[in-house]
């Protein structure tokens, strides 16, 4: 994965590395690390699956890599910056969390909400406006502009997450269990949506999720975590 290919985007001399991680640990202390030190990089777009079984620390590393979380040791890369930094943020990283990790009582309009994707010095011209329009009526929200975001359902949430995600325009997305809300339609048509985002404008995609099995030929690449019975420390593994 880390040999650079044709698929990869050359920048000044050098492939893009998208993320990389050096002796990896996370977990929540010294004490209750979650995996066992692994490295890597990703130098091509494509949709990189996080999998294994409940609690063994898929979020943990998505967060982790997002620089949401702090290593308990080792590094983390992100667009060749080290995490965490605002640089990183700024620079197209986008985060779609699972709902209801949101503050339900976050009073703000689904616009609103969907306008902080451009970050907050962005000024919004007509096209913009049309541009929100036509990813509402895309993705069945038409009419819920004015709408306040607490008062959307969980798939409802989703969706406009992943509309904010989308008019950020980012290089790397990472998704943290975008299909246990959505009905099988919408579960479709964010693996397409995903596909094209990879294909058509190189994103990096990184997706922890249960329902990946039904998708498996959209995605480059599987981390699986992977335990013993009398383990609770996962090795993560290609597969
Ligand atoms: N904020 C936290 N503080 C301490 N421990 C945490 C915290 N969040 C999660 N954990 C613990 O870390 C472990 C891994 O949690 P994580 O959410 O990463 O698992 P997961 O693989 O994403 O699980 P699932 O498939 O159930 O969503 C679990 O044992 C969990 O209880």
């Amino acid at each position: 994965m880390s040999a650079p290919s044709k698929n990869s985007i050359e920048i000044v001399g050098k492939y893009m590395s998208y993320l990389s991680w050096n002796q990896l640990v996370v977990g929540y202390s010294h004490k209750k690390c979650l995996i066992n030190p692994f490295s890597g990089e990703v130098t091509q777009p494509g949709i990189y699956a996080i999998m294994g079984q409940n609690g063994c620390g898929k979020s943990t590393l998505l967060k982790t890599w997002l620089g949401l979380l702090r290593p308990v040791s080792g590094s983390v890369y992100l667009n060749d910056a080290p995490i965490p930094t605002e640089h990183n943020i700024s620079q197209g990283i986008a985060y779609v969390p699972q709902f209801h990790a949101v503050n339900r009582y976050f009073h703000i309009s689904v616009q609103d909400f969907i306008k902080q994707g451009r970050g907050p010095q962005y000024k919004f011209a007509e096209n913009d406006y049309h541009e929100i329009t036509n990813l509402l009526s895309e993705w069945q929200l038409s009419g819920y502009e004015n709408r306040s975001f607490h008062e959307m359902s969980g798939g409802q949430k989703t969706r406009v997450m992943i509309v904010r995600a989308i008019i950020s325009k980012p290089k790397i997305l990472f998704l943290d269990e975008p299909l246990a809300s959505l009905d099988i339609c919408c579960q479709q048509q964010l693996m397409d949506t995903l596909e094209e985002l990879t294909q058509a404008h190189k994103v990096c995609v990184f997706i922890v999720d249960h329902h990946l099995e039904n998708f498996k030929n959209y995605l480059t690449t599987r981390f699986y975590f992977t335990r013993k019975h009398d383990q609770e420390i996962s090795s993560v593994i290609l597969k």
